[in-house]
């Protein structure tokens, strides 16, 4: 599926290695041009909240809010700020609610800056990337991103747009369990036994409309979502409601797509931009209900590496 945006993302603060870098700010213009469906409506109206970062450099969250058929911009949704920064390195936790039991959890700053660079040249490094051929409506076609799946012992195989990823072990990479345990200590309760890498090498990377709605995660999955390296945006915008109950739109594309292309004026967008060390959790229906992407950015130019955790039934 090709519903390509360009745009661009934001500047990473310099961490010595310059490795990862990608930068440039999201102009109206780019923006507007980015949300293909919608360019009259949205002309770049996006609320950023600032911060300043450990090194004082001035950053932004990147948390962005669209309702697509206004002139002006309005929240969709109730941001709720759980522990307001009291140093500038403590991680910033924020409930976005979705409605009808949908909601997000975004924690900019989840791990240590330098660790998290340390994990981002170890995944870069030491995983087992692949970058497979996939099928997109009906055609094959090479995923624009590299991946490698990790998963327990004995789950039922998780398959894709046609591609089946060989589950490697846990073991054979104990940083990834260190990052969980990260995780369970900021979500006490929850459980999670495989896990979906994805490297996007540059500008050009991207991961299209899709939700994580595979049978096998049930009907509520919690997916638990690490970032390391080059800012990314994550954009979700709602399903249209026959696309919400029953269809699976997981993938790289399909049949409910393209309908969904067409209506998606009267749908409402969210925004984030993923930080380096960032984690962001979605909870409830927003498979069911919503989509995900990350767009290309012209700009984004840096490695990125996304660690998405998930429960499999
Ligand atoms: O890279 C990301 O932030 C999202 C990846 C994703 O949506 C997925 O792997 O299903
Ligand atoms: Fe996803």
């Amino acid at each position: 599926m090709e519903e390509d945006y360009v745009s661009t993302a934001a500047n990473k603060p310099s961490d010595g290695t310059g490795k990862f870098l990608g930068g440039g700010q999201i102009t109206a213009n780019e923006e507007a041009e980015s949300l293909n469906e919608t360019k009259k409506n949205s002309s770049g109206h996006k609320l950023k909240e600032e911060v300043t970062c450990k090194d004082n450099s001035n950053y932004k969250t990147g948390l962005h809010h669209y309702h697509q058929d206004q002139r002006r911009m309005s929240l969709t949704s109730i941001v709720a700020v759980e522990s307001p920064t009291s140093s500038s390195d403590a991680p910033i936790r924020r409930t976005i609610d979705l409605g009808h039991g949908s909601d997000l959890i975004y924690i900019q700053r989840f791990l240590p800056f330098q660790q998290s660079w340390t994990f981002c040249d170890y995944l870069d490094n030491h995983i087992p990337w692949t970058r497979p051929t996939i099928r997109v409506f009906g055609r094959s076609c090479l995923q624009p991103r590299d991946t490698c799946y990790v998963a327990s012992s004995g789950l039922t195989a998780l398959v894709y747009s046609g591609y089946q990823p060989n589950a490697y072990s846990w073991d054979e990479f104990p940083p990834l369990k260190e990052i969980l345990d990260a995780i369970y200590k900021a979500l006490p309760g929850s459980r999670f036994n495989s896990l979906l890498l994805n490297r996007y090498k540059g500008a050009s990377d991207y991961v299209s409309w899709h939700a994580d709605d595979e049978k096998i995660y049930g009907p509520t999955p919690e997916i638990a979502s690490v970032s390391f390296g080059c800012e990314r945006d994550f954009v979700l915008k709602k399903k249209k409601h026959e696309e919400s109950s029953g269809e699976n739109t997981t993938g790289d594309g399909g049949p409910a797509l393209k309908r969904l292309k067409k209506s998606s004026r009267e749908n409402h967008q969210q925004s984030l931009t993923l930080k380096h060390g960032s984690l962001l959790v979605m909870r409830g229906y927003t498979q069911r209900d919503w989509i995900h992407s990350v767009p290309k950015r012209a700009k984004a130019e840096g490695t990125r590496i996304n660690l998405t955790f998930r429960l499999v039934l």
